[in-house]
């Protein structure tokens, strides 16, 4: 039986960072993945999405210009759009293949443990001095009549022909996204919310505004809404909701959260601890058995499930196990956005959180749009900041068309405790942006 230094479980954004860090020390690798090279973030999911993004971007903000100085908005032609990112992304995960096989050896199979120190994939045994998993997250099944009629979103980034009416099941990113560039692209769109909110780890005041503006381009949303069966009905489908009536519609997608793949690997045979929430790790992202380790979206550690989180827990496990570090896992402040239009985006301390604690912190309103204005822009952009007592900026919150960009400037501010006096010493911004302003945020 062949053994290696490590065996890792996956090829996504996690277990890639640590086969380039551990790459360079020489350790004998085995990386095992049953779907594509890669994983979800390059393959499926940020950088396809992303891709489009540009598209749906520019065909809006086109649309909010008409009649100032635009004479008409720009029309997006869904199928050319997919045909080029068919193009661009078809030989990506052959690409990370071949560059992973460069520095380790790889196998194209679903592994699943055998015990604590053997992997079995493709009817081959393999040890493993320490093994990661790194297996990721993939929709969540529904448990209802017609289930099998539902798309998920790895459908929609490759949706050839645009359906006449689309109709989401969820109401967190991945369909508040979705909706937002079918629509955007001509679709009509019905969004099914179980609760009555959207986005709940966001600023609820920024994402109800959110679900205003969507309603404005004639996406609909049913709130305290779940379907409990879906028929086929010749070329549509009807979808029956616990309250109202039925719908008839032509794509149903299911963005209803993601759950972890646990269930192949056969955790029992080495006594690993596990919930329907994930692989239980502790703060050095160890399982309950020596020598087994998991980072990313598979754990249950309550953290968003996001590529640079993947990447940072990589790099730390790398850290502890090959460069002696002691200390546990200790998160930096995490940025999120919501790529829909407007863009939602927050980082560090949610103000929803601290609303009755005006003992300890300050919440302030900025409207982002009084000066500097692009021609047409008549879009409020919206910035709330949370100061702790020192002052120190410790939140914020945005909702405007560059909300993600923004918030990235104001990261690296709560990080590293930065305030007025040190931004004044050392940073002078392009005028006329919203950089230019954060001096006069900052205390
Ligand atoms: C539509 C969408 C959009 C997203 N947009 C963003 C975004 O804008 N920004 C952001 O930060 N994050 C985004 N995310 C989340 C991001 O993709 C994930 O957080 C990230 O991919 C997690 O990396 P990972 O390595 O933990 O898991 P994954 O990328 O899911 O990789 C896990 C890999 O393990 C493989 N695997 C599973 N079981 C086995 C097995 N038994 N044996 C071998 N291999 C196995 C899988 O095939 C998969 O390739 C998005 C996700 C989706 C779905
Ligand atoms: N921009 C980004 O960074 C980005 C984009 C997409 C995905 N992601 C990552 O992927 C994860 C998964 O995204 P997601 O949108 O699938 O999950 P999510 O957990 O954000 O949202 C799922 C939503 O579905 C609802 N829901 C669950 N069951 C339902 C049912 N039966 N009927 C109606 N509604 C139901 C939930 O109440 C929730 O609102 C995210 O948490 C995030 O970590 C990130």
């Amino acid at each position: 039986m062949k053994k290696y230094d490590y065996i890792i479980l996956g090829t996504g954004p996690a277990a890639y960072q640590l086969i380039k860090l551990l790459a360079t020390q020489h350790k004998s690798i085995l990386a095992i993945e049953s779907g594509l090279f890669g994983g979800t973030c390059p393959n499926v999911g940020c950088e396809p999405k992303i891709y489009l993004d540009g598209a749906v971007q520019a065909a809006l903000l086109s649309k909010q210009l008409e009649g100032h100085g635009i004479e008409q908005a720009a029309t997006m032609n869904w199928s050319q759009l997919m045909k080029e990112k068919k193009e661009r992304f078809a030989s990506w995960a052959n690409e990370t293949r071949k560059n992973i096989s460069k520095v380790c050896d790889v196998i194209n199979g679903s592994a699943h443990f055998i015990d604590r120190q053997t992997i079995e994939a493709n009817r081959h045994y393999f040890q493993g001095n320490k093994i990661i998993i790194a297996t990721g997250r993939r929709p969540h099944e529904l448990s209802i009549p017609g289930a099998k009629f539902v798309h998920d979103s790895s459908d929609v980034l490759s949706l050839n022909k645009l359906p006449e009416h689309v109709t989401f099941i969820g109401g967190g990113y991945i369909a508040m996204e979705l909706a937002t560039f079918l629509a955007a692209a001509g679709s009509q769109v019905t969004i099914l919310v179980r609760g009555d909110r959207v986005l709940r780890h966001f600023y609820q005041k920024y994402s109800r505004e959110l679900v205003v503006k969507m309603k404005e381009r004639g996406i609909q949303f049913k709130f305290e809404t779940e379907p409990t069966r879906i028929t086929q009905l010749s070329d549509k489908y009807v979808v029956e909701l616990n309250q109202d009536g039925p719908m008839v519609t032509d794509y149903v997608v299911n963005a209803s959260g993601r759950t972890p793949n646990i269930e192949k690997l056969d955790l029992s045979a080495a006594q690993i601890d596990y919930s329907t929430r994930g692989i239980d790790v502790d703060r050095h992202l160890q399982t309950n058995v020596n020598n087994i380790y998991a980072i990313g979206d598979v754990t249950s550690q309550d953290i968003p499930n996001l590529t640079p989180v993947a990447e940072f827990q990589a790099q730390y496990l790398f850290n502890s196990l090959e460069n002696g570090f002691t200390q546990p896992i200790n998160y930096p402040v995490i940025g999120t956005g919501v790529f829909a239009f407007p863009q939602l985006a927050q980082a560090g301390i949610n103000p929803d959180s601290v609303l009755e604690d005006g003992d300890n912190f300050e919440i302030k309103e900025y409207e982002l749009s009084q000066s500097s204005l692009y021609a047409g822009q008549k879009e409020k952009g919206l910035l709330t900041v949370v100061y702790d007592k020192a002052n120190y900026i410790v939140g914020v919150s945005e909702i405007s068309t560059s909300a993600i960009n923004d918030i990235n400037y104001f990261i690296p501010i709560i990080g590293l405790r930065i305030n007025k006096n040190e931004w004044h010493r050392n940073v002078l911004q392009i005028y006329p942006a919203l950089a230019d302003k954060i001096e006069g945020i900052l205390r």
